[in-house]
């Protein structure tokens, strides 16, 4: 778990960055720090791994204070992932992979087997890719680079300051998709800095949204989009609250008894958003809802989808399908 108690920041002749800030990342989770340019996200995730020291409060990590960790010991147990990934451009991807492990002494052939297991986990084939250098490989696939050394020392931790903010929309979504696999299959406890407030209802089991200083609020991104706070986290989430909503539950979450007038269909674990989009593409519906196996499991129509919308308008204005 990484614990703040109390937080405060002042950069020296600056005001207070962070006032007071109190917040626990339980273990295994991943927690998205949002919030305006300049409202402290990154200055909060750099107290973790030390890279700055708070002006009062403590940062916890693994139940020590990290005042009275060492800091190297610290930071082998703390992947740390930036948007400019940070890759030596004269060493080979694999050997950028390697870089923790080898400073650690761990034995060639063991750290060559460990990169490329990381690499074939981040899609990137190690027989195309281990000898490559960076300047060879497109945004996307730097930023997975960077992704699988963070991982290499098997860090408990990993913090991740806006990964995905340089790549476009389209390599970002895939990027995204791919994360939250491998957030299961991994279980490291992760906090994760954006500023897209769709990539943090996708990735985060909670949101923590930071303005002025302080915590406007903190809970599960369902939550922050059903029940803001207060109107600067209602204007943050933004105007598409109810559509990000959709994002977070499927065409299964929706559907009804199987109608045999039904026309086109939608898969059950399509995602709410899209499956609206396929609805209002076939007039309102009802469209059939298949299962894995491609059987009818329900019908969905326009009205299925009234009950998540605080405002019926929304409807008339779904985003495109993902
Ligand atoms: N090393 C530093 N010295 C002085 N001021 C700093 C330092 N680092 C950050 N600040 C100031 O602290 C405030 C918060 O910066 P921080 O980078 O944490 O914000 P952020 O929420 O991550 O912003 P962005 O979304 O633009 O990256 C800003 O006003 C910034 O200028």
């Amino acid at each position: 778990m990484i614990e703040f108690r109390d937080v405060t920041k002042q950069f020296p002749g600056g005001p207070e960055v962070l006032r007071g800030i109190t917040l626990a990342v339980p273990e295994g989770e991943l927690v998205v720090l949002i919030g305006p340019s300049g409202s402290g996200k990154s200055t909060l995730m750099r107290l973790v791994n030390r890279l700055i020291e708070p002006t009062s409060g403590s940062v916890w990590v693994d139940g020590r204070d990290v005042a009275s960790a060492d800091v190297v010991a610290l930071r082998r147990n703390i992947g740390y992932v930036i948007q400019s990934v940070g890759l030596f451009p004269h060493l080979t991807v694999a050997q950028n992979v390697e870089l923790v492990p080898s400073i650690s002494g761990v034995p060639a052939a063991q750290r060559r087997r460990r990169a490329e297991e990381l690499l074939a986990l981040m899609d990137l084939d190690p027989a195309s890719y281990a000898e490559r250098y960076p300047r060879q490989l497109s945004g996307g696939q730097q930023q997975r680079v960077g992704i699988a050394r963070a991982l290499a020392a098997d860090p408990d931790y990993l913090l991740m300051d806006e990964p995905f903010s340089a790549l476009d929309p389209i390599t970002r979504e895939g990027l995204q998709r791919q994360f939250v696999r491998l957030k299961k299959e991994l279980g490291k406890t992760i906090l994760f800095v954006t500023h897209d407030v769709e990539e943090a209802v996708r990735l985060g089991d909670s949101i923590c949204l930071l303005g002025d200083g302080v915590i406007q609020q903190f809970g599960p991104p369902d939550e922050l989009l059903r029940r803001p706070a207060n109107d600067f986290v209602a204007s943050f989430m933004g105007e598409s609250r109810e559509l990000l909503r959709l994002g977070l539950r499927t065409a299964a979450d929706h559907m009804t008894a199987p109608d045999p007038t039904a026309v086109g269909e939608v898969r059950a674990e399509w995602s709410a958003d899209r499956a609206l989009s396929a609805v209002l593409g076939a007039g309102g519906g009802p469209v059939q809802v298949l299962d894995h196996s491609g059987a009818v499991v329900g019908a969905l129509r326009l009205s299925d989808f009234a009950d998540d919308m605080a405002h019926k308008g929304s409807l008339s204005s779904p985003r495109p399908p993902a």
